[in-house]
Formats: C-alpha cells, structure tokens, sequence
C-alpha cells in the first residue's frame, strides 16, 4: 500500500508473523549481465545473451551502447539480447546512479570517433570515479573533468600500456579496464597500489567472462593483472539469477522464520552473493543447496556476527536488517568503501536503524549493531536499492515501518514489491 508524505511515496512495510514458505525465483545478475553486454560490444561478431536482468542499470548500459552505436535487438521478454558490435561513435552517456555504466563504458568510449559524454544522477557525481579516468588518461586517452559529468575525447584506439593505481575505493576501477584492455593496441599491466581491494569476487568474475570470451588475465604477482592485446571472442552468454538480488528473499525466512527457497542457485560461481550461505548459516539458519536451489530455513531466531564483508560488501544493508533483528551484537567490517556506494551506506545504515529505535554506530570501517527493541517509523532509501529492501526486512518483525521510494528497488530489481507480495502469500514469486 502507497501513500504521500510531504512530497514523498511511502510502501507500508509488510508484517509478517507466520512462518514462511515459499519459492522466489530471482531474475539475471545485474554485474554478469552489465559485463556480457561490454564484451559483446568490443567483440569480433554478433554475441548472444540469455536471461538479461532488465532493470534501471542494465538498460542505461544498452541504452548507452546503443547511443556509441552497437546494435542490440531484444526477444521474447526483453531478457534475451543479440548483441552486434559496430564502429563505436561519440554521443551522450546518461549512467544513471549504476557504478557498472560509470566505471565500465569510459574505456568503450575511448574507442569512439569523437566525443562521448558522461552524466549522470545527482548522486553518482560525487561516487569516486577520477580512478578510471586518470587510468586512462595515463593508457593515452585524452579525458576532461574528474567526475561525473566528464567527457571521453575518443580517437579511435587506446594506446594501452603500465598504469599503476589505487583500487581500494571500487573494484570496479579494475574491472572496467579489464573488460576492454584486449583493445587496447598495446594491451595493459595493471598494478594496484594503495589500501585492500574490495569486492574481490567481482574481479574474479571479470576474469572468468573475459576467459569464456578468449581473453587471458596474467596475474604475475598479487595485485597486478595484465592483458595483452587479442581478440575478444563473440560469445553465447547465460546469466546466471542475481545472487545479492536474492538475499532480502532468503533473509525473509531468517527473521520471519520458515522456509525460503531460490530456484537455479548456480553450484560455482563467482558472484559474491554466493557468500550468503555462510554468513546465514553462521547466523544460525540451515542453508541447504541442492538440485532444487537454494533454501533457507530458520526458527527467526539469530545470533549476530562479527564479519568481514570487504569482499561481499554488497550484502550489507541485508545483514545489517538481519543483524538489528538477532539476539546478540555484530560487528560488520572491512566495508569503508560504502562510503562510495549509492549513498554512504555506512551513515544511511546507522542513521535509519537509530531513527526506529536501534543501536547502530558507525566505525572507521563498519557498523557496530546491538540489537534492541525496534519500533515503527519512515526508513529513508536515499536512492539506493539495497537500503530499500533491508528497510523491508526489518518491516517483517517490525511493525509500522514506512519504506520511502520503494520504487528504487527498480535499479536493479524491477517489481520488488510484488515479489515480496508474493514471497508472503506462500506463492512462487516471480
Ligand atoms: O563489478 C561489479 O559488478 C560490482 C562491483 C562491486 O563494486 P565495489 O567494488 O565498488 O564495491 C559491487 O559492490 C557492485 O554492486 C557491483
Ligand atoms: C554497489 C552497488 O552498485 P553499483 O554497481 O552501482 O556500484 C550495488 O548494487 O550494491
């Protein structure tokens, strides 16, 4: 149910106090998704990709790939691509709030027979980006401005070569000249300098999907990646569900109690909700795998963690609901680079769960949540997808929690609300 506060759309958060029991099959994975169509455009032929996630940030990224010139048709419901690539042109790049379109598409752009220009939501001007621009800048691309709005001056080829740089603010500044430096006329070697590299299995995924494209990362020591200059191969891609999509669903049986299961759960993976298994089981939940998917099943009772998410920060706004419902203290670490996520995820945590009625501080690198009795109020989603369904999970234990623009689920989870819907009824969602 939708109602308007002082300007703002309010979805009354379902409470919900029987155990539950249901299937909730999740649509593609947004970064799988956001990197195939990346490397079918720079590929040598017409690549195919089935199930597409189709939401806010991977239609920016066909919508700007479509703009540079690369011809994407769609079938059946829109989740099936065929991708041919052209001669890339410049033009205007809306990236919307999506990290992929901003940290990826730049090193594409560099390819173009002009100008390409870059924009986008209020909020991803102040997300890190000069990362990749004076990377590029030092591959031999002429670049203007440092964030977000920027143009990519391209000429037609990147000369490539050593960069050293500092990734501790984003995986992605790594992936995304990953993805094209197969392009680049001289290849690249890419040593990272600086603090830990977060979101490590995003990396590994780039580097499984460029091998199933032909192209081989040498990593000759430890936070250096190289590639040298080679064809990327046009490619049959199938994507995998979206893992970290699915956690809110899987958290839903956690702190409700019942069972919760996500069909097509891919047995290896590189995606960093796989991670979930473990965090949840260390909660107290029993997480099986089998040919069925993967179901979660919980008394709603859960001890708290003391964790390190560097990795799997993604996940955070989901365990930092579950953790406000446990009985015992979490600590949530290694995650200092929220700060650069959609909003400063670390602030809009601890803000939302305190405006409730809990104990979340903020610390150098992570959040310290004491669980203590919540009540009802507005959770404010600043934009951000995952601060919107964890003020979801937290409405199912907790009464009266009115979840501010549900409707941002949609960056990369379109109809969020009517999965949960259904996830309640004991239906299969989707
Ligand atoms: O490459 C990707 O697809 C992503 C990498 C990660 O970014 P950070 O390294 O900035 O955390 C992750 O959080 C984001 O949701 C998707
Ligand atoms: C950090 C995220 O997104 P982005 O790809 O915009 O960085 C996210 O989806 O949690």
């Amino acid at each position: 149910m939708m109602r308007k506060d002082m300007g703002m759309t309010l979805w009354s958060a379902p409470h919900h106090e029987e155990p539950l029991e249901a299937v909730v099959a999740v649509p593609g994975s947004k970064s799988a998704t956001n990197r195939a169509l990346i490397l079918a455009a720079l590929a040598d032929g017409e690549s195919h990709i089935v199930g597409a996630l189709r939401s806010r940030d991977t239609d920016l990224m066909i919508n700007a790939l479509r703009t540079l010139g690369v011809d994407i048709t769609e079938a059946g419901d829109g989740t099936d691509l065929t991708v041919r690539p052209n001669d890339i042109r410049g033009g205007d790049v809306d990236c919307g709030l999506a990290g992929t379109v901003m940290r990826f598409l730049p090193a594409v752009a560099a390819f173009a027979d002009g100008d390409v220009h870059f924009d986008g939501d209020e909020q991803a001007r102040v997300r890190p980006q000069s990362v990749t621009l004076d990377a590029l800048r030092a591959l031999g691309v002429t670049v203007t401005g440092n964030a977000l709005p920027f143009t990519v001056h391209g000429q037609g080829a990147v000369p490539g070569g050593d960069i050293t740089l500092d990734a501790s603010g984003s995986s992605q500044f790594i992936s995304g000249l990953l993805l094209a430096a197969a392009r680049f006329s001289n290849g690249v070697t890419i040593r990272h300098s600086g603090g830990r590299v977060p979101s490590t299995p995003h990396i590994d995924m780039t580097v499984a999907m460029l091998a199933h494209a032909g192209v081989t990362v040498n990593t000759p020591e430890p936070a250096v990646w190289q590639v040298e200059p080679t064809t990327i191969r046009a490619s049959d891609w199938v994507i995998e569900p979206d893992l970290s999509n699915a956690t809110p669903f899987l958290a839903a049986a956690a702190v409700v109690g019942g069972s919760v299961t996500v069909p097509h759960w891919p047995t290896h993976t590189t995606q960093a909700g796989d991670h979930i298994r473990g965090i949840l089981a260390d909660m107290g939940c029993s997480v099986n795998l089998s040919d069925s998917g993967l179901t979660v099943t919980s008394s709603g009772e859960l001890q708290g963690i003391d964790a390190d998410l560097s990795d799997v920060g993604e996940l955070t706004p989901t365990i930092a609901a579950l953790a406000a419902l446990a009985s015992t203290p979490s600590r949530l670490r290694g995650i200092a680079h929220l700060r650069g996520h959609e909003t400063d995820r670390l602030a809009a945590l601890a803000t939302e769960i305190n405006r409730i009625g809990g104990n979340c501080e903020e610390t150098a690198d992570g959040l310290f949540i004491t669980p203590v009795t919540l009540h009802g109020g507005t959770w404010h989603s600043y934009h951000d997808h995952r601060m919107a369904t964890a003020g979801a999970i937290l409405g199912l234990r907790v009464p009266n929690i009115k979840v501010e623009d549900i409707g941002t689920t949609a960056k990369t989870l379109p109809g969020f609300e009517k999965m949960w819907a259904r996830m309640l009824q004991g239906g299969d969602a989707l």
